[in-house]
C-alpha cells in the first residue's frame, strides 16, 4: 500500500480553474467522511463492506437526486475491486458525481479513499459506477437534464459512460440469454481432491424490512440490500474454507 502524505486527498482536486480564470465544482458532486467505530467493523476488526457499500450508495443517490432534483433509485452497481481493508479508527472520504446523465438514467462515479488522521496517509480503497434511475411520476419516465463535462476529465469520463451503459445493458442481455438457453453445460463439472458440494455452502437469510432499513423515501435502501447480501456471501465462502479442511 502506498502512503501519500499531505493534506490534499489522493483523488482529484474538486475545485479547478477553468481556461477562463472561472473557479469552477462539479454541482454534483457529494463528500462524506466517516470514520469507522467498531460497531462498522467484521469479526476481523475490519470495515465491513456491506457497511461501506451502505454509505457509497447513500452519497451515491444523493449526487443523483441533487442532479436530477427529484426521488432517484438505484438500478445497479458494476463490479468493484477492493484493493485495501480499512481499519477502526480509520477514515473514509467517499465522494460520488454524475458523469452522464441519459434519458431518465444516470451513470455516478464512486470514489472511495482511506485516510490514517495521526500519520497524514492517504490511499485509494476503490472506484465504482452506480446507474440511478430518477423515479416515474403522475407525468411519466422523467427526462433528465444533460450533464455538461467541463473539465478534461469529466469530458473523459462523459464519454466512457456511454460506452459503460452499453456494455452493462448488453452484460444483463447476455446473462439473461444465458441462463434461459439450453447451451448452458449443466452436469459438465471435474472432480477435485477435497471438493466441497455446492449446496453444503447454501446460505440463506431472511431479513425483516424494518424503520431503520428504509432511505429518505421510505423503500428499502440499496446499500442495505448490498449489505445483507454482502453477509451471506461471506457466510457462504466461510462454509467452502471450513468444510473443504
Ligand atoms: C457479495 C457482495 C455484494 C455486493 C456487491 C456490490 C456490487 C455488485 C452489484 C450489486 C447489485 C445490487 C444493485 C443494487 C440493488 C439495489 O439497490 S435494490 C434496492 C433499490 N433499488 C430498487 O429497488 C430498484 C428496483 N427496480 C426498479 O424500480 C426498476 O427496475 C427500474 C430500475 C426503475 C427500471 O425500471 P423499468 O421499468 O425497467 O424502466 P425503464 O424505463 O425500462 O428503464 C429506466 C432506465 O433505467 C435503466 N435501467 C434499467 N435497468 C437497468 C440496469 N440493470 N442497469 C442499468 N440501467 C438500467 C434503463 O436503461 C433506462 O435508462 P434511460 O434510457 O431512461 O436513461
Amino acid at each position: 500500500m502506498s502512503c501519500e502524505k499531505g493534506d490534499g486527498d489522493p483523488m482529484e482536486d474538486p475545485l479547478f480553474i477553468l481556461e477562463s480564470g472561472e473557479v469552477y465544482r462539479n454541482p454534483t458532486e457529494v463528500k462524506m467522511s466517516q470514520i469507522v467505530m467498531p460497531c462498522h467493523a467484521n469479526h476481523c476488526g475490519e470495515l465491513s463492506v456491506g457497511q461501506l457499500l451502505k454509505w457509497m450508495d447513500s452519497t451515491a443517490c444523493l449526487s443523483a437526486e441533487r442532479h436530477a432534483g427529484s426521488p432517484c433509485i438505484t438500478a445497479s452497481v458494476d463490479d468493484i475491486h477492493f484493493e485495501h481493508t480499512i481499519g477502526v479508527g480509520q477514515v473514509v472520504n467517499i465522494k460520488a458525481k454524475v458523469n452522464r446523465a441519459f434519458t431518465s438514467s444516470m451513470e455516478v462515479g464512486i470514489t472511495v479513499s482511506c485516510e490514517d488522521l495521526f500519520s497524514s496517509c492517504q490511499w485509494n480503497v476503490c472506484n465504482a459506477f452506480a446507474t440511478f434511475v430518477a423515479r416515474r411520476t403522475e407525468e411519466g419516465k422523467v427526462q433528465l437534464k444533460q450533464v455538461i463535462p467541463r473539465t478534461q476529465t469529466e469530458q473523459m469520463e462523459y464519454s466512457i459512460a456511454a460506452e459503460r451503459r452499453r456494455m452493462r445493458l448488453t452484460h444483463a442481455e447476455i446473462i439473461t440469454d444465458l441462463l434461459s438457453s439450453n447451451t448452458a453445460q449443466l452436469g459438465e463439472c471435474q472432480e477435485y481432491q477435497g471438493a466441497v458440494s455446492a449446496e453444503r455452502t447454501r446460505v440463506e437469510s431472511v431479513e425483516l424490512v424494518l424503520p431503520p432499513h428504509a432511505n429518505h423515501q421510505v423503500s428499502t435502501f440499496g446499500g442495505q440490500i448490498m449489505a445483507w447480501m454482502e453477509n451471506v456471501a461471506t457466510i457462504a465462502a466461510w462454509c467452502t474454507l471450513c468444510l473443504g479442511q
